[in-house]
């Protein structure tokens, strides 16, 4: 499993322009090295670009190939594209790391240097994420090379048109993030500091280099494989998490490290994410769906004998037929449910208050489907508290949370779990949603779906967006809830999704979704000290009280 994350870049297409040196060449080796496909980019230095590529091949991990192409061109630019696309069909990242850095102030500024400089470091990346986006796919990223302007500006005068540049870049990168997330493509820049590149490096004395080295807060200039570094990282699906080094003894802290990272920024970001390396069997997995078409084939009135109405007090499980949970009242939720909690005996004493008590199982045999549905449910429980931790380790160090800080939430928790069906909605119509925009209340939630089908969507703010949430094979899609937000005082996003089932075919959706509410009497205040203590029992049901509306069973 652990390998299996190191190669996490498996399978990626990654253009790299000015790829034979300086930060480029150390990208496309770090890319590489996690396995991805690197396209090594170069205008004039071909044995420079030939030495990227053997270093590349030396790693026996990634393809490389070499393409010269003036990546200050239109023509240049799309000729790259198109040889990747050729050879390989797809591209998942860009790098647009070509640039030039002539020393100019304003008196020196010929026309000739202004627009040589401005085709390279801003046209060319501005035209070849043109070319390439349309033949990247969600989650694909581009990302852009700026500069940072450290401390009080370094910038000398004599960089006045490199750095005119540098702030085209950044305002592309603002906007251009919102024009291609519409369609799902990620667009960042990096914003290096000094770094030592024969780029940085030309034409610079001894003592130039020492004043350089002195604006950094650590007093040296930086090195490409640091930037690198920030490069992968950012290239790397935001979407999956793969949580296998954390499972895996023989992971290493690094991996581990790298695992909280994707789980924090996809947390901070989204509030969703896919999981994999889970170590959940698929066939284990996707049993469930099963129990779930035995369930909603059978005949009305035998769903009708577990109809939540049926349930023991407060503790909200079983049928629950279309209709009934509604987040805003104009809306209609085509969704049936049969809630699965955790299974407390009749004759427990907390049997029958809110969430708490036993199951209702339908006449179904045993081994078919209570068996199967309770093992899930287990398996669930054991993955939520790994999640828990995950989510505690990428807090801010400032908050100085140990590890075990919410380990109480997974003790005799309430985890309503709803196995979904969406039945065929052939009608176009608004406000006909599978389920209606909403946030979750739980901690987080483990939502399974069928493969092959689709229809969750999550709202992203930045470019107000609903984006579709792909069903990865093998894979969880996380959310975080409401408890979560305010445990985290609005660290981690608790995001509003929808889902849309709408199709011109007869088609059918399964999914599930376990919530991890917690121990109803698990309290805290949030975890940066702030606010008052917050139970979660309390938290839940005002929650759902609010949702239930008039025609909800009354809890
Ligand atoms: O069915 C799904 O994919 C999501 C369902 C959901 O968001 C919910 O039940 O809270
Ligand atoms: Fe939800």
């Amino acid at each position: 499993m652990a390998a299996n994350h190191l190669l996490s870049f498996n399978g990626k297409i990654a253009i790299i322009t000015g790829a034979s040196k300086g930060i480029g060449k150390a990208s496309a080796v770090a890319l590489a090295r996690l396995g991805a496909t690197v396209i090594i980019n170069y205008s004039s230095d071909e044995q420079a670009a030939q030495d990227a590529l053997a270093e590349v091949q030396r790693l026996g991990t990634g393809e490389a190939r070499i393409v010269r192409a003036d990546a200050g061109t239109i023509p240049g630019v799309q000729s790259l594209v198109k040889q990747t696309v050729d050879a390989y069909g797809k591209i998942d990242v860009v790098i647009s790391n070509a640039g030039v850095m002539p020393m100019k102030d304003l008196e020196h500024t010929t026309e000739a240097d202004f627009d040589r400089t401005f085709a390279i470091n801003v046209k060319g990346p501005y035209f070849l994420a043109q070319a390439a986006a349309e033949h990247m796919s969600r989650g694909s990223h581009i990302i852009l090379t700026s500069t940072t302007l450290c401390a009080a500006s370094t910038v000398m005068p004599g960089y006045l048109l490199y750095n005119s540049t540098k702030g085209a870049i950044e305002q592309m990168t603002r906007v251009m993030s919102k024009d291609l997330g519409r369609k799902g493509i990620l667009v960042n820049a990096v914003a290096p500091g000094p770094t030592g590149t024969e780029l940085f490096f030309r034409g610079k004395s001894e003592e130039v280099l020492k004043t350089v080295a002195s604006f950094n807060p650590q007093g040296r200039i930086g090195t490409p494989e640091e930037i690198a570094e920030t490069i992968v990282f950012l290239a790397q699906s935001s979407w999956v998490s793969d949580i296998g080094p954390i499972l895996s003894p023989t992971a290493t802290e690094v991996e581990r490290h790298r695992t909280v990272e994707a789980v924090r920024h996809a947390s901070t970001t989204f509030g969703f994410f896919n999981l994999v390396g889970h170590g959940i069997s698929q066939t284990q997995l996707y049993r469930i769906f099963e129990c779930s078409k035995l369930f909603f084939d059978l005949p009305e009135e035998k769903r009708m004998k577990v109809h939540v109405g049926q349930a023991l007090g407060r503790s909200f499980r079983g049928w629950e037929p279309p209709l009934i949970q509604q987040h805003h009242d104009a809306d209609i939720n085509f969704v049936e449910t049969f809630i699965v909690g955790r299974e407390v005996p009749a004759d427990d004493p907390d049997a029958g208050t809110f969430l708490t008590g036993p199951n209702l199982w339908p006449d179904l045999p045993k081994e078919k489907f209570q068996d199967i549905i309770l093992a899930y449910q287990a398996r669930m429980v054991e993955l939520s508290h790994v999640i828990i931790r995950i989510l505690v380790q990428g807090l801010p160090e400032a908050w100085g949370c140990p590890l075990d800080v919410l380990d109480g939430l997974t003790v005799d928790p309430a985890i309503p779990m709803r196995m979904l069906h969406y039945g065929p909605v052939k009608e176009n119509n608004p406000l006909q949603f599978g389920v209606a925009p909403h946030t979750d209340f739980s901690a987080i939630t483990i939502l399974l779906q069928q493969p092959g089908t689709e229809g969750l969507q999550v709202w992203y703010p930045p470019t107000e967006d609903w984006i579709p949430v792909p069903v990865t094979e093998d894979g969880f899609v996380i959310n975080i809830g409401d408890l979560m937000q305010q445990y985290t005082a609005g660290y981690y996003r608790s995001a509003r999704h929808r889902v849309i089932t709408f199709s011109e075919e007869n088609k059918h959706r399964y999914s599930v979704a376990f919530f991890l509410d917690g121990n109803l009497r698990f309290k805290t205040k949030a975890l940066d000290g702030s606010g008052n203590e917050i139970v979660v029992g309390e938290y839940v049901y005002s929650c759902l009280n609010r949702t239930l509306g008039t025609r909800g069973p009354s809890l």
